[in-house]
């Protein structure tokens, strides 16, 4: 059987645990999941076994021996916890790289580490909230979506990193169908799930209370929620975002879809923020995520738990049609 090819895993921010995730990831997954670090050896905690490479060809062979490493050039070391501003063309040229490999076949599928958007924006006018947008305009604009998923629970943020007074605005019916289009279609094709069921919450409390509390959610979210129910969807709401999250009610969906960030986000890193993925769907590549962020507080002591980061590996390689 011929195997995927490895997975692009990007440094993210080097000031954050990346770096002694990806080192950690490597010794727990024993070489099962080839991938290659796109970032700068020197980044790596000290005692780190690395096998530089300049091709992912070179990543089987190598794997079995340190981490593969892919250089990305770096102005100087990683100092934990504080991010250079110099340094962060280099986590963007990281992510550049991986999408290049994916797009031309090289590597199967990429897996980011956590960037901090503050830092690219102040050292490199870095001009995207997040590798979700971004790496929409780096696919030529694709319509995406976030979704973050664990064992217990997956949750699609219809708007994704905006402010919060701009939520009821940014939120159209057009784009709220186009986020449930994109999301039932990978369901299917990269969850598997034949007859994906949908829920999907309101914007107000009590989904509004019927009108009483906002409109949005019977003069917007309904009509399209009907529209798609109409054609044989099995998708049900809006829902009052606060009692769907509970064990009894996951039963019933296999995707939540929210008007926004925090309401899709704080249940499932709530339930599962050691093994949540965050994966990007509608792009023409697979594209994982730990679902946690760059962690200054811990970075370099040596206690990151990469168990998110090694589910999203996993995701990943399975997506591309590899076992573990
Ligand atoms: N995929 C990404 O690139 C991504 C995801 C989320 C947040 N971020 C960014 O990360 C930066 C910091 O965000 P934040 O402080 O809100 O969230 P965070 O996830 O970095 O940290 C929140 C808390 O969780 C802890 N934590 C996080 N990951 C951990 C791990 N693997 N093991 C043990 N403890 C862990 C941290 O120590 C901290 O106390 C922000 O710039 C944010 O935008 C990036
Ligand atoms: N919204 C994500 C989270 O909180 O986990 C995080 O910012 C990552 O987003 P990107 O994958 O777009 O960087």
């Amino acid at each position: 059987m011929t195997l995927p090819k490895p997975i692009a895993l990007t440094c993210g921010e080097p000031a954050g645990i990346g770096p002694e995730l990806a080192v950690a990831a490597w010794r727990l997954l024993g070489g099962h999941i080839p991938f290659a670090y796109l970032g700068a050896p020197d980044h790596l905690p000290e005692d780190t076994p690395v096998q530089i490479i300049s091709d992912l060809s070179e990543v089987p062979d190598a794997v079995t021996q340190g981490v593969p490493v892919l250089p990305i050039a770096f102005d100087g070391p990683r100092v934990a916890g504080k991010a250079q501003s110099k340094q962060a063309q280099g986590v963007i040229d990281a992510i550049e790289t991986a999408v290049r490999l994916v797009q031309s076949g090289d590597a199967s599928a990429i897996c980011t580490l956590p960037i901090h958007k503050q830092a690219l924006q102040e050292g490199a006018g870095f001009a995207y909230p997040g590798h979700t947008e971004f790496l929409s305009a780096l696919a030529g604009g694709a319509d995406v979506v976030m979704m973050l998923a664990s064992e217990q629970l997956r949750v699609v943020p219809v708007t994704i990193h905006i402010p919060i007074k701009d939520v009821p605005d940014a939120l159209t019916a057009d784009l709220l169908e186009t986020r449930i289009r994109i999301t039932h279609r990978a369901l299917k094709d990269q969850f598997g799930i034949a007859d994906p069921r949908l829920a999907v919450a309101g914007l107000n409390p009590h989904a509004g209370e019927g009108g009483r509390m906002g409109r949005e959610d019977l003069d917007m979210i309904l009509p399209v929620i009907q529209k798609l129910e109409d054609e044989g969807m099995a998708i049900t709401g809006p829902i009052s975002a606060d009692t769907m999250f509970h064990s009894e009610a996951r039963r019933h969906y296999d995707s939540a879809i929210c008007m926004y960030h925090d309401q899709a986000l704080i249940p499932i890193k709530t339930l599962d923020f050691d093994k949540g993925v965050n994966v990007t769907l509608g792009l023409p590549f697979i594209r994982t995520s730990p679902d946690h962020g760059t962690a200054f507080d811990i970075a370099g002591k040596g206690f990151a738990n990469p168990s998110s980061t090694i589910e999203a590996l996993k995701m990943a390689w399975h997506m591309a049609g590899g076992s573990f």
